[in-house]
């Protein structure tokens, strides 16, 4: 397995941002995990988080994706998009980075968008793409302005097929997201790595989990 995905899920389970036990998702699914971005809430493990984030960023251009700037969704995304523009200025890309109010402000400079002017090719970056709404919806804020949207980097993928039981799409919210827009979606992590580290973890309490994430897997999770 890919070290740097086993690296940033042994640092979100070490944050707590990643637990093991009993979860209910927003679509309603009893998950034996769950991953909390918002708990990435201290200067230094928001700087390492944006590390991953840029290092994932760095991979996806060497492997031939082009971007001019960062594109924060509020609220969480806003953090994330600052926090990848300083690791990635570190490594000697200085991009300019933009992110949205949720409600416009009518005095001052007014308007929905901060920050740089969106215009060239823009990466969105979040904590995770659960319906992809807000995806969708920063999709359309970027291309109102003129720019293109080129892909969207998320922290974790949990690759689950989308609907109810007994109709579930062979597809994830990720995966219809990508088929709709044509547009990747990075995630530094994916529940495949989240199987594989537990698969070969020498740690008996991590992996007391493999079972139940491996049963959740087979009930909800697509193939990638
Ligand atoms: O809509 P999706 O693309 O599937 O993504 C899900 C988003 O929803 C949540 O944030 P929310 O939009 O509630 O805003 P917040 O950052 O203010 O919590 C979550 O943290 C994701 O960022
Ligand atoms: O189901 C969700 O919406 C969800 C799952 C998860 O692990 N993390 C998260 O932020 N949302």
């Amino acid at each position: 397995m890919n070290s740097f995905r086993q690296e940033f899920l042994a640092f979100a389970l070490q944050q707590g941002v990643l637990r093991f036990g009993e979860f209910i998702t927003k679509a309603g699914r009893p998950s034996p995990y769950f991953f909390n971005a918002g708990l990435f809430s201290d200067g230094a493990s928001l700087g390492s988080l944006g590390d991953y984030y840029a290092q994932a960023l760095l991979t996806a251009e060497a492997d031939g994706l082009g971007f001019d700037m960062l594109y924060g969704p509020a609220y969480k995304g806003i953090t994330l998009a600052a926090a990848t523009a300083i690791a990635l200025a570190r490594r000697g890309r200085n991009l300019p980075f933009a992110y949205n109010r949720k409600e416009a402000k009518d005095h001052g400079e007014g308007g929905l968008l901060v920050g740089a002017p969106l215009k060239g090719r823009v990466v969105i970056i979040d904590d995770v793409l659960t319906d992809g709404a807000s995806k969708r919806e920063s999709v359309e804020v970027i291309r109102a302005a003129g720019a293109t949207p080129v892909a969207v980097a998320i922290a974790l993928d949990r690759m689950e097929r989308k609907g109810v039981e007994g109709a579930l799409s062979a597809r994830s919210a990720v995966q219809e997201f990508e088929a709709e827009y044509g547009l990747p979606v990075l995630a530094i992590a994916n529940l495949d790595d989240l199987m594989g580290w537990l698969d070969a973890t020498a740690d008996t309490n991590l992996a007391a989990h493999r079972e139940r994430v491996a049963a959740y897997r087979a009930r909800f999770g697509v193939e990638r």
